[in-house]
């Protein structure tokens, strides 16, 4: 541990996440001293249980599907995946979830660390119980950033707990591929996990309780990934609900509005919960086990000393929104340190305006779904004039990207502005475009100057010029 001899640090960050682990960092960067607490490993969720484990799960399987579409290169394919090879590589993206790299990175990059649990103790002061039940008391100059992230919400369905079911976490870090796997929630984590579950050999049923997957995405999305995972054999089951869960023997029987389904293992993906129940939040007139409701610069409102970035605040629960909300906040803290202003005006160095305006996200399911900015519904509800381009992706890119290639472009121009407020791309490897989209939608790119940036041919990302003459009718 870096210290300062009396647990004095200019700013305490609870929780070494990916979100924690930057606003240190950048806090440091600034000049101020960090020291961060961790009760577990130094990395969080996305190194170890969620980003990296699933997507090297799924990358095998991707990189199959890409090859087998291409004629000529298909015929190479004469093997299936290799499925220990597969969890083997898997584990190496988690460093066999040793977190020794990670440590040393904070190490080298001048930020204290505590190991512990640490919760809040009133104004500016966490203390931290260690594994041998030891308390140290930190108090921060300046700042206490919570970063302690979210955890696996279970819902209240009768006898689920008690069958110790799957979460997130042994879904991606499982050893041994479950015969049959029933999958509660067809939201990111769900679709993500049946595909690649069921590309390494699970026979797979997924049930999900709204009418449609993905279901705070664009509908065409959820419904060619569901279409896509019942080609692949998976059992997708929309507007079921789960009443009663219970073990049989090995077997897992889950009771449905659509009949009883068994299965060797329950993964239950239907969102998540905040990182406040045991954290001292009540210390400081806060209330337990809700998110904290933070400002743009991730102050939490009505308590200037306290900031909660990435997860823990519900904006955005995705690893490079919590990145950013970290860069955001660490520009705030030092700047407010130092006595500078803080502007809060949309886009200023302070804040995460990009959480409300244009928030990236892909699904890495077969097809893919990236999108960025408002979906069609959001503008709506907003009550923003708007109109909707959607089209499909069929242009000479796409068919020599993979023979037939099928996916679908749908555009969200502010009619007004005349600017994009949203795009989704639905297609094998579209994640690899939706910076494009990004740096549009975030640079409110007028319509009339994006007819000047002209896609390379032939390239997927002509479908952009499609969608511009589509626009101008
Ligand atoms: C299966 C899955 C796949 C995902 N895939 C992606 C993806 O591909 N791309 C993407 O952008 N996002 C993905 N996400 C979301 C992403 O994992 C989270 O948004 C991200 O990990 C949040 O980072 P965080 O630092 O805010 O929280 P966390 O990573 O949860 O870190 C919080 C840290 O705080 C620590 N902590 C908690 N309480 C205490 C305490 N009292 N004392 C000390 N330490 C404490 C925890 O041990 C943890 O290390 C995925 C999520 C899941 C579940
Ligand atoms: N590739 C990525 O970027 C990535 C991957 C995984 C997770 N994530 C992040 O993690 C977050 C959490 O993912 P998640 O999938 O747990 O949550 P989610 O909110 O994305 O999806 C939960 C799903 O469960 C359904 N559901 C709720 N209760 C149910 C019930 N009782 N029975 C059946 N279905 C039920 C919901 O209708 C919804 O479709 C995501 O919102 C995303 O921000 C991102």
């Amino acid at each position: 541990m870096t210290s300062e001899a009396d647990n004095t640090y200019d700013v305490v960050v609870l929780g070494a996440g990916s979100t924690g682990e930057n606003v240190a960092d950048i806090v440091v960067k600034g000049g101020l001293s960090a020291v961060l607490v961790e009760s577990e490993l130094v990395g969080g969720e996305c190194s170890y249980w969620a980003c990296m484990p699933s997507k090297a799960l799924l990358r095998g399987t991707e990189a199959l599907a890409a090859a087998r579409a291409v004629d000529g290169a298909k015929q190479a394919v004469t093997g299936e995946q290799d499925v220990a090879a597969t969890l083997e590589r898997r584990n190496s993206f988690t460093s066999n979830w040793d977190d020794v790299w990670q440590v040393k990175w904070v190490e080298d990059s001048g930020i204290g660390l505590l190991r512990g649990t640490g919760r809040l103790d009133g104004e500016r002061t966490v203390v931290v119980t260690a594994a041998d039940g030891s308390e140290t008391r930190l108090t921060a100059r300046h700042a206490v950033a919570v970063c302690t992230g979210s955890t696996a919400a279970v819902p209240p369905i009768d006898g689920l707990r008690e069958i110790s079911p799957w979460t997130p976490r042994e879904a991606t870090s499982a050893k041994q591929v479950p015969g049959r796997l029933l999958v509660v929630g067809g939201g990111v984590v769900g679709c993500e996990m049946a595909t690649a579950w069921s590309a390494l050999g699970s026979q797979v049923t997924l049930i999900e309780l709204g009418e449609r997957l993905l279901p705070a995405l664009e509908p065409k999305a959820g419904e060619a990934v569901a279409a896509a995972l019942r080609e692949a054999g998976v059992d997708v089951r929309l507007g079921v609900g789960v009443t009663a869960a219970r073990r049989e023997g090995d077997d897992v029987v889950l009771v449905t509005g659509d009949g009883e389904v068994r299965g060797d293992e329950v993964l239950v993906a239907v969102g998540r919960r905040p990182g406040t129940a045991a954290i001292g939040v009540d210390t400081v007139g806060l209330e337990p086990g809700k998110y904290l409701d933070v400002d743009d610069s991730l102050q939490v409102r009505g308590v200037p000393w306290l900031y909660g970035v990435g997860d823990v605040n519900g904006r955005r629960l995705l690893t490079h929104m919590g990145k950013y909300q970290a860069r955001q906040a660490g520009a705030a803290i030092v700047a407010r340190a130092t006595g500078e202003q803080v502007s809060l005006a949309d886009w200023s160095p302070f804040v995460a305006t990009a959480d409300r305006a244009a928030t990236p996200s892909v699904v890495f399911t077969d097809p893919q779904v990236a999108s960025v900015g408002l979906t069609t519904m959001e503008a709506a509800e907003k009550g923003l004039p708007h109109r909707v381009v959607d089209i499909p992706i069929a242009v000479a890119g796409s068919s020599l990207h993979a023979d037939g290639y099928t996916g679908t472009a749908i555009m969200v121009v502010d009619t007004e502005r005349e600017v994009l407020l949203g795009v989704t791309f639905v297609g094998p490897d579209v994640g690899e475009m939706l910076q494009s989209a990004t740096i549009a939608v975030v640079g409110e790119v007028p319509i009339a100057r994006l007819w000047h940036a002209v896609p390379a041919y032939p390239t997927i990302s002509e479908v952009w010029l499609r969608l511009l003459e589509n626009y101008r009718g």
